[in-house]
């Protein structure tokens, strides 16, 4: 479970989030959306360990986080907006290091392999370098870092962004895999779409702010972009 417990970040006088309460509950994908400079960007990046906050604090399932080697905290998962991998290297070569950079140590290629081919990298471009590969193809190598370290949350910034719509639905089955196996997702996207197919919880942010909650059921979700525009 990840906690906001009243997260605040400025920046001189600029309040990039302000007073943030959020839970985000093992098997939930908490959608964010917002107008450009809402907050959400600052929301992940504190919850991930990667900004302090001015005041406020982070809890991952219930206590204060831990701190990994690269100081950002245990357990979590993220997935930016552009994923950067080593483009000499392969899909799985790239794996099998990020994963032993996050203290992974068993990384036989069978384990590896089989967690490509669980976010849907097809077998034939696990040895590729990645320089080929589509935008797609290169989060399914980051989604497979997530399997293999098992983590318990999982934080994407506008992953759908740039990716063709066949991408965003496979996109989108994966991360509803993850969260039945009850990881916590909470991805900030405009992609509306996106997110009345994925969402179980939706947060409307506005000037860094939580102005809105939504807890869609089935039955509002063929009106539920209409109703979004409404609070952009
Ligand atoms: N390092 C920084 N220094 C100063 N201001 C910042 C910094 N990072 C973010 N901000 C400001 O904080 C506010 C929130 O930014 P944030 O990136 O969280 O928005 P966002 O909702 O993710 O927007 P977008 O949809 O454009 O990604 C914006 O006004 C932004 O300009």
């Amino acid at each position: 479970m990840l906690e906001a417990v009243e997260l605040t970040k400025t920046y001189g006088r600029k309040v990039a989030l302000d007073g943030l309460n959020l839970t985000v509950r093992p098997g939930d994908v908490f959608c964010l959306l917002g107008a450009n400079g809402a907050g959400k960007s600052t929301t992940i990046k504190l919850l991930l360990g990667l900004i302090p906050p001015t005041s406020g604090e982070v809890r991952i399932n219930g206590a204060a986080p831990r701190r990994g080697r690269g100081g950002a905290n245990v357990g979590l998962g993220y997935i930016p907006e552009q994923v950067s991998l080593y483009p000499r290297l392969s899909g799985l070569e790239n794996l099998r290091y990020f994963a032993s950079l996050a203290g992974e140590s068993d990384l036989t290629r069978a384990r590896l392999t089989e967690a490509l081919e669980a976010a849907g990298l097809p077998a034939d471009a696990v040895d590729r370098r990645v320089s080929n590969y589509s935008k797609g193809m290169r989060q399914k190598v980051v989604i497979a870092l997530a399997v293999v370290r098992q983590v318990r949350g999982l934080l994407l910034d506008e992953p759908t962004s740039g990716l063709d719509p066949l991408a965003a639905r496979e996109f989108g089955r994966l991360l509803r895999d993850l969260s039945g196996r009850g990881v916590a997702i909470l991805m900030a996207s405009h992609d509306l779409h996106h997110i009345r197919e994925l969402a179980t919880r939706i947060g409307v942010m506005k000037g860094g702010r939580l102005m809105e909650e939504l807890e869609p059921t089935a039955a509002d979700r063929a009106g539920l972009e209409t109703r979004l525009l409404q609070f952009l």
